[in-house]
């Protein structure tokens, strides 16, 4: 540890460090002092988001906390009682849910629900992404969906994530839920084998052709943008219910044509509709997140969409 002759401590990411309490780096001590500990942090919101956080992170796998076993759960949070738990694990297959819903709910709900408790009991606040899937039901909609629109999903995995953010909600006192949609980066989700972006430039590049549906339009949006929002919601000690996604809207067949623009690929792609592509689980026609209550928590809105995949195709060739 290192100090000086004045007295407060800080504690960073690397090693802490005592400042005078009055200085500006002082200010910054409830922040930079918080114990974050994130669940599912190798997958690809987890990794972009660890290093983005203020405070002494603690990345957490399925290894020290397994919410399909809760036995785990508590065990960890009662003998850790980290300041805050950032929940970025989920049973993430949504076409699979449909044919095994108990799996789905067992991670997105009751593995939640126990993840819930011992926050409350360990006194942590807790931070839990969800997703624009919570939508669908209202097929007339075609305005963005704000916080406290009434939800409805359509799939198992949609249901299974809106029973996670109300068992959060009501277990959790100090709590903060966090929707998304159609999110890649540069780490991809391990569950789901990459991510659309990179199954699109794949699929193109082995000049096979390509149907995309046209008829559901969302979001898609970068992690490393949507890490950044709520590294700030969660150092600004945002509560409640936040929507975080990339700025505008498309449909998948718009993000793929926009990908192959944006790449120079030639691709050979038809736009499709959801019962000729024929996925096992339904998904909402419409599913755009309005964003707007991020500026009452002072926090940024991210990018337009479109800028942030040339940000992650600038990423990606980086790499
Ligand atoms: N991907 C998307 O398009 C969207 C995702 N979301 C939500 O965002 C969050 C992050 O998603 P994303 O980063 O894409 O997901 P990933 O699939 O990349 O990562 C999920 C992580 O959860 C872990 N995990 C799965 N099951 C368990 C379990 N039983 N116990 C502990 N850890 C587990 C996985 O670990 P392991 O590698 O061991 O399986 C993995 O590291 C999730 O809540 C998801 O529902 C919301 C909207 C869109
Ligand atoms: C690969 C492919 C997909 N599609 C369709 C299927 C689907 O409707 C849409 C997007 O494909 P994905 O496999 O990314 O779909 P999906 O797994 O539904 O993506 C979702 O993941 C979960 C975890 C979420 O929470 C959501 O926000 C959402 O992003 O594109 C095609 O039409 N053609 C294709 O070649």
């Amino acid at each position: 540890m290192n100090t000086d002759e004045h007295g407060s401590e800080i504690k960073t990411n690397l090693f802490l460090i005592r400042v005078h309490p009055c200085s500006s780096v002082a200010k910054f001590i409830g922040i930079a002092s918080m114990k974050i500990a994130v669940l599912g942090a190798n997958g690809q919101l987890g990794r972009d988001l660890c290093p983005r956080l203020a405070g002494e992170v603690v990345p957490l796998t399925r290894a020290e906390i397994d919410l399909d076993r809760p036995e785990t759960i508590a065990a960890y949070l009662s003998a850790n009682r980290p300041d805050v738990v950032i929940n970025c694990a989920a049973y993430n297959f949504v076409d699979k849910a449909e044919d095994d819903p108990d799996a789905a709910f067992r991670v997105n709900a009751w593995g939640v629900r126990a993840l819930a408790r011992a926050c409350r009991d360990a006194n942590s606040r807790l931070v839990h992404v969800s997703t624009d899937y919570v939508f669908g039901l209202d097929e007339t909609r075609t305005t963005p969906f704000r916080e406290d629109d009434p939800p409805g999903p359509v799939s198992v995995y949609g249901l299974s994530k809106l029973s996670g953010e109300y068992v959060v909600r009501s277990t959790c006192p100090a709590h903060l839920v966090i929707r998304t949609c159609g999110l890649y980066g540069v780490w991809g989700s391990g569950g789901k084998g990459g991510n659309f972006v990179e199954t699109m430039l794949r699929v193109a590049g082995q000049g096979k052709p390509l149907k995309v549906v046209n008829d559901q339009r969302c979001t898609p949006t970068y992690t490393a943008d949507l890490a950044v929002a709520i590294a700030d919601l969660v150092a600004r000690s945002a509560q409640g219910l936040y929507h975080v996604t990339s700025a505008g809207d498309c449909t998948w067949y718009e993000l793929a044509a926009e990908i192959f623009r944006q790449a120079g690929v030639a691709a050979n792609l038809t736009p499709t509709t959801s019962a000729q592509f024929g996925a096992p689980a339904r998904r909402p026609g419409y599913s755009v997140l309005a964003c707007d209550k991020l500026a009452t928590a002072g926090v940024t809105k991210p990018r337009p969409w479109q800028d942030a995949l040339a940000a992650y195709l600038k990423e990606r060739a980086a790499r």
